[in-house]
């Protein structure tokens, strides 16, 4: 019998210690994953991949069934608002996203009313997942942040320090004020929908927040992610929402009252004592150095050990700190899940 109350991700969500803690890990179904390799070689690119149900479902069940991770998130990219957008987005082996870079005119074009035609794969991803999983796992949905999505529109790829859209931020305020605000009203809609189809929860990634000055943080991090968050708790009320700000420092120390979002995701760079002072607040996720997943071994326990000493006391989901990488060993995960599960035991 479909029993959701047993989901522990949901029990840590809504602000209980749950010990050992559950565990699921950012990007788990990815290239470390030999199955998920020949799936993917199966389809024509990758966002073929992302639109395709039967694909989609096959690489977000790959990690579930090999690890048996307390969640399970939707195989999806925040690219695809973009491409639903029509910004000729294209993933190139070994390069990364491309898109068309967006100029401060083409922002006043933008037309998001094709969203939910062309992301109707998506949701029919989430609906099947929510039948063929576990009744104790959970489903989350995604979406990127506006700002970390915006970064990806203005310079038309990846960069390390976003200095395309910072650029653009200062030289057209008003036009990127109007892009961030259309992708915060698209990313609520397309959120909404996926908890319609089946997400129990749902993260939004601003992976890009760390690049932000402090004042620049509350416009362009917190005030979108409100909007967002805003929208879910008055239009879908007891649904979660992670928000994860990679990088943002002290800045996450106020991140969760700024913006209503029920859990705080850490990445590995947060301090034992801001993460603790955060946790006072509810749920926090995190915070393992993602490349300990290719070191394993003694270093690997150590930093399992000191995540679980500093954080297990109180709300958290064990995950990493970031996504895990393509070089990546699945034995170390599976090394990882055994020593989280086992804590306490000894
Ligand atoms: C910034 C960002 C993107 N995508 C995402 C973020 C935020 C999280 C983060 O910071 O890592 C989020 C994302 N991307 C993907 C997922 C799927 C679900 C999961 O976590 O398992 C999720 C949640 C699949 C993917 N998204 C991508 C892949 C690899 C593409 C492939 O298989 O060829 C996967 C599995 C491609 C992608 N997509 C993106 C980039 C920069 C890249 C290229 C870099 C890379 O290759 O890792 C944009």
């Amino acid at each position: 019998m479909e029993n959701p109350g047993d989901r522990k991700v949901m029990k840590v969500l809504s602000g209980e210690s749950v010990f050992p803690p559950p565990i699921w890990l950012m990007r788990q179904a990815g290239r470390y994953l030999p199955e998920y390799r020949k799936t993917r070689a199966t389809a024509k690119g990758f966002l073929d991949l992302c639109y395709t149900p039967d694909l989609a479902v096959e690489v977000t069940l790959q990690p579930i069934r090999r690890f048996g991770f307390d969640a399970a998130i939707l195989f999806s990219d925040i690219l695809v608002i973009p491409d639903a957008l029509d910004r000729n987005v294209r993933f190139v082996e070994g390069t990364g996203p491309l898109m068309d870079p967006i100029s401060a005119e083409e922002i006043g074009r933008l037309d998001g009313g094709g969203m939910h035609a062309h992301l109707a794969p998506v949701y029919e991803t989430v609906r099947r997942l929510r039948a063929e999983l576990p009744s104790e796992t959970t489903l989350l949905g995604f979406s990127g942040a506006p700002w970390t999505v915006a970064t990806y529109m203005i310079a038309g790829h990846g960069t390390p320090d976003q200095a395309p859209a910072r650029l653009f931020a200062m030289q057209h305020p008003e036009s990127f004020m109007t892009l961030l605000n259309l992708l915060a009203e698209m990313s609520a809609d397309y959120l909404i929908a996926q908890i319609d189809a089946g997400a129990d929860a749902v993260q939004i990634f601003d992976s890009w927040a760390g690049v932000l000055s402090e004042a620049d943080f509350a416009r362009f991090a917190i005030g979108p992610m409100k909007r967002i968050v805003d929208r879910i708790k008055a239009e879908r009320p007891g649904v979660p929402v992670i928000g994860f700000a990679k990088g943002a420092g002290a800045m996450l120390e106020n991140y969760r009252a700024a913006t209503g979002i029920d859990c705080v995701g850490l990445d590995w760079t947060v301090p034992a004592k801001l993460g603790q002072k955060i946790q006072e607040g509810g749920a926090v996720q995190g915070n393992l150095d993602p490349l300990l997943m290719v070191a394993g071994g003694a270093a690997l326990d150590r930093g399992v050990d000191t995540v679980l000493e500093t954080l297990g006391g109180g709300p958290l989901i064990f995950n990493l700190g970031h996504g895990i990488t393509p070089q990546a060993d699945p034995e170390n995960v599976t090394r990882l899940i055994k020593r989280v599960r086992s804590a306490g035991n000894s």
